[in-house]
């Protein structure tokens, strides 16, 4: 898992990468000979303490549509399947979808996360979809982007994230961590941060603590273009520590809008409701 960062996506190519770059490539424990491929961002669990813990915080029934991103060797997949019988795996591994795909309890998808449309999914299923899984911590703020257009079609989210990621997802105003994801995720999610999670519960185990966020999607939200909120917060934060007369003045200006939204205070002290105002006002027609 390296750390999340923005930059190339990680495609097929060779299987040959060690998992850490340090000296020869290990197999993972109890991994059947796989060895992690660092671009896939794979650092597997095997704590099964955390792993236990996990499991309960999801609290999987039967007949629930869970799907969960990443499976990789099982170490979520194999207990909660165990509790909700079926169970709808993304893995981009062809590897490890294909060992995958030898278990029939399991609907495997062997697709890039990014490419599946789960509200789709859903609307094949006819139900609403509680979605798992310890993520690829390099592309986990594009999969809750790609994700938060389908939060009507999810019941809830269970993810394995930086722990720093989860800090930045639940701050609050006036908090060091509040930014761009905090207004964006808490526009459609209640969310909290659920278990703490060490580097030494995974193999290999990844240089930053993680931790499970809940995620659970909002009955109201304000109606808001997601496309004008997030240029408007990327406005606002670019640089946080200015008077938004500096920064978000210049973009209301050009949106030709009229508001007594207070410049004099800077983005990390705005509340989110008053960002998701600002941003409705956008919408609605001179
Ligand atoms: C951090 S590992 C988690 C593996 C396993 N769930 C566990 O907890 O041990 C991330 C998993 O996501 C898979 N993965 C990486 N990028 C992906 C993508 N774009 N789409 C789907 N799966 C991906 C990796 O192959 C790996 O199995």
């Amino acid at each position: 898992m390296r750390p999340e960062r923005g930059g190339k996506r990680p495609g097929h190519g060779g299987h040959t990468s060690s998992h850490s770059g340090q000296g020869r490539p290990r197999a993972v424990a109890g991994g059947g000979g796989h060895i992690a491929r660092k671009r896939f961002g794979q650092n597997f669990l095997v704590d099964q303490g955390v792993i236990a813990e996990i499991v309960r915080a999801i609290a999987p029934k039967p007949g629930e549509a869970l799907v969960e991103i990443g499976p990789g060797l099982g170490a979520l997949t194999d207990p909660v399947v165990e509790r909700c019988e079926k169970l709808t795996v993304v893995e981009l591994d062809r590897d490890l979808a294909a060992r995958l795909r030898l278990r029939p309890e399991l609907d495997v998808i062997e697709s890039d996360v990014l490419k599946v449309d789960f509200a789709q999914l859903a609307r094949e299923r006819g139900v609403k979809l509680r979605m798992i899984g310890n993520l690829p911590y390099n592309i986990s703020s594009p999969i809750l982007f790609h994700l938060l257009p389908c939060a009507d079609v999810v019941v809830d989210q269970h993810f394995m994230l930086q722990k720093e990621v989860v800090d930045r997802m639940v701050a609050t105003p006036g908090h060091k961590d509040y930014s761009r994801l905090s207004v964006m995720l808490q526009w459609r999610y209640d969310m909290e941060c659920v278990v703490d999670v060490p580097p030494g519960s995974f193999d290999p185990p990844p240089k930053v603590n993680s931790a499970v966020v809940r995620m659970t999607p909002l009955a109201e939200v304000p109606d808001v273009d997601p496309k004008v909120l997030e240029a408007m917060v990327a406005v606002a934060f670019s640089q946080r520590r200015k008077i938004l007369r500096h920064t978000l003045g210049a973009w209301i200006t050009q949106q030709g809008i009229t508001t007594d939204f207070d410049l004099q205070r800077r983005a990390e002290e705005v509340p989110v409701a008053e960002y998701l105002a600002l941003a409705a006002q956008v919408r609605k027609p001179a």
